[in-house]
């Protein structure tokens, strides 16, 4: 650990979004029990896809949890939405107070190590409206992750330490790809949670 851990990041983007990092919000002996949790409680699934009419099934494992039952179709498949877990009420309420927003549903994703990743991709599905306020956990492996401006090219990256808070914003998913990439240097878990509001169903 270094004297900078906890270090707040007001806006890791320069320009066409907003990004905070907030570092380290639960304390590590907490950190690891909710990972712990996660692993066992979490209905994770391989997550399908279909991509150039192929049907694809990810390494990488995810779920969908929320206020009701919220249905939510990318990359061509549906997925209905699974009741709250006393932790993940508990997670949310943490990022609503810190971020000052209200989430309605959660998209998990499982990284078993660092040979999974998540490709470029902006969340900006009509379901989360405009000018959306993504909260996203990470427990588990530090793992980076990374920002490219979609018309600049520019990047800018954060490491997601184990127990931290990042929130996207504003005009983030209009403007700029996000990714996680993959890592030889990694082979531990890594579960990540983004609490998401939706709008319009
Ligand atoms: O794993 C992460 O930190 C990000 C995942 C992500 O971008 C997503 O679920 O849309
Ligand atoms: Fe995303």
């Amino acid at each position: 650990m270094s004297l900078f851990d906890n270090e707040r990041i007001e806006n890791l983007l320069p320009y066409d979004g907003e990004v905070v990092y907030y570092g380290r919000v639960i304390p590590l002996d907490e950190a690891d029990l909710y990972r712990n949790i996660l692993l066992q409680n979490i209905d994770w699934k391989n997550d399908e896809a279909v991509i150039f009419g192929r049907h694809i099934i990810t390494k990488r494992k995810a779920a969908w949890y929320g206020d009701s039952s919220y249905s939510y179709t990318y990359s061509g498949t549906t997925k209905q939405a699974l009741q709250w877990t006393k932790e993940l009420l508990a997670l949310k309420t943490i990022a609503e107070n810190l971020t000052g927003t209200k989430y309605n549903s959660c998209l998990l994703n499982l990284y078993h190590n660092g040979d999974e990743g998540m490709a470029w991709h902006s969340d900006d599905e009509s379901s989360l409206g405009v000018n959306t306020s993504i909260a996203s956990f990470s427990f588990g492996a530090e793992r980076k992750f990374s920002f490219k401006h979609k018309r600049t090219g520019e990047s800018h990256s954060v490491l997601l330490e184990n127990g931290s808070l990042l929130l996207m914003k504003g005009a983030t998913q209009t403007n700029w790809l996000h990714s996680l990439p993959k890592s030889k240097k990694v082979s531990a878990p890594r579960v990540n949670l983004t609490f998401r509001t939706i709008v319009d169903q």
